[in-house]
């Protein structure tokens, strides 16, 4: 069995492309980066190693990689494969549209068996957001014949996988927790189950934990570690308040995901605790740069700040802690990061009312907007104490 994974970055090869690997799938990654290809081509193999004390190391075996800058190459691969799946970054899925968009033609060419395609990325409906790009490059009557071809299951994954500046360019060190969660509701009919996959009818309430826990979690601390000239989640997790408003950041989304989900309170304290260690783990160095990564995207509507807000005042709650993230997400700055650098920009030319609205879509007369206002001054006053 084939698997086409498009993405041999961090969660590619450290968690993706290990656990279908150890399903029994001959893995094909699919990148851009010509150093990563190469290497994969050359060695058809790589190691994972387990950020604990144990420092257990995996071999990924029987592995190979293909050029995703050349698309018959590509779709060649989809119309080959018995699973894709890609971990590349949301804003990158419109990319791989179209090796994809021919792979399905060719496969309906030839009569080829059904296939699921699964986006690992963080965000609600990873998946049905790459179908629509894809759909959106076939005509009406492939769109109909794929249909019955081609599934496009959402999914939630879990794994803390840092930038690796490693000797091996091909080696990755990964947290040993991990979770890959796919709505089978979105699947089809027989499709093998695959060792490692939690299979649930109704994906929102996990995604949405992950997302407005870990993620939600994460980026607040790299905000908010950031405003403290920390470069590491470590190093800002070994701050205490800092560690606090971490804390204070999940109950708030907590309180909507219970209320919304009807999870247990004192589960999903643990769950939160949980994370806290997660994000403190001694054997990773995982950087602020990172983790805050594409702050136009994480302050986005349907993103890890902005959704889990509105939906909380929505129920009747006022996220003051999911304001403060993102008054601190506003704050900052990365040279190597063209979103920060164009928030800045902003900024600086339509001041940060507007730039509130631009980015989160909350208007100057909803309260929230001022929650967030008021958070950005006291920053620019005071330290975190
Ligand atoms: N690293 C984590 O802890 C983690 C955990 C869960 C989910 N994710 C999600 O997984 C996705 C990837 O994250 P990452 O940390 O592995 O990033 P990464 O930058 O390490 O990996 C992304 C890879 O995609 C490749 N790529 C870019 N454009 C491409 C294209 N057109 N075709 C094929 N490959 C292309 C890049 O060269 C890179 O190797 C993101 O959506 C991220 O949110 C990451
Ligand atoms: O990948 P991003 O930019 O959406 O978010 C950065 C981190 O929070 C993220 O990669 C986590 O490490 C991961 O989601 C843990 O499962």
């Amino acid at each position: 069995m084939k698997a086409l994974h498009f993405g041999a970055g961090n969660i590619g090869r450290g968690f993706i492309g290990l656990l279908l690997s150890q399903a029994g799938y001959e893995v094909i990654f699919s990148d851009v980066n010509d150093t990563l290809v190469e290497l994969l081509q050359e060695r058809k193999s790589y190691t994972v190693r387990l950020a604990n004390e144990a420092q257990e190391t995996f071999t990924v075996s029987g592995v190979t990689a293909i050029n995703g800058k050349h698309v018959d190459e590509v779709a060649e691969a989809v119309a080959q494969a018995d699973l894709v799946t890609t971990a590349v970054g949301v804003n990158i899925l419109k990319h791989i549209a179209g090796g994809i968009a021919k792979g399905i033609e060719l496969r309906i060419e030839r009569g080829a068996a059904p296939l699921h395609i699964i986006a690992c990325e963080n965000a609600i409906g990873g998946s049905t957001q790459l179908k629509e790009h894809v759909y959106a490059l076939l005509g009406e009557e492939l769109r109909t014949k794929a249909d019955a071809a081609v599934a496009f299951p959402d999914a939630a994954v879990d794994r803390i996988v840092p930038i690796q500046h490693n000797e091996d360019p091909l080696q990755v060190t990964v947290e040993p927790f991990y979770e890959w969660v796919v709505d089978e509701s979105q699947m089809m009919e027989g499709f093998p189950r695959i060792a490692g996959i939690h299979y649930v009818k109704h994906l929102e309430p996990y995604i949405e934990r992950k997302l407005f826990t870990v993620n939600t979690g994460h980026c607040s601390a790299a905000y908010l570690g950031y405003l403290q000239g920390y470069a590491t989640i470590q190093e800002a997790m070994a701050h205490s308040p800092i560690a606090s408003l971490v804390r204070h950041v999940m109950q708030e989304t907590g309180s909507l995901l219970i209320q919304k989900h009807g999870f247990d309170l004192a589960q999903h304290e643990i769950y939160i605790d949980k994370i806290l260690q997660r994000f403190k783990n001694p054997y990773l160095i995982d950087e602020v740069a990172r983790v805050g990564r594409s702050p136009i995207r994480k302050l986005s509507v349907n993103d890890r700040l902005v959704r889990p807000a509105l939906q909380a005042y929505e129920l009747g709650m006022s996220p003051t802690y999911l304001a403060m993230a993102m008054a601190a997400a506003f704050l900052f700055e990365d040279q190597g990061d063209t979103e920060a650098v164009e928030i800045q920009a902003d900024l600086r030319d339509i001041g940060i009312t507007q730039a509130i609205t631009k980015y989160t879509t909350i208007g100057e007369e909803h309260p929230i907007h001022q929650l967030i206002l008021t958070h950005y001054e006291q920053f620019k006053q005071t330290a975190i104490s």
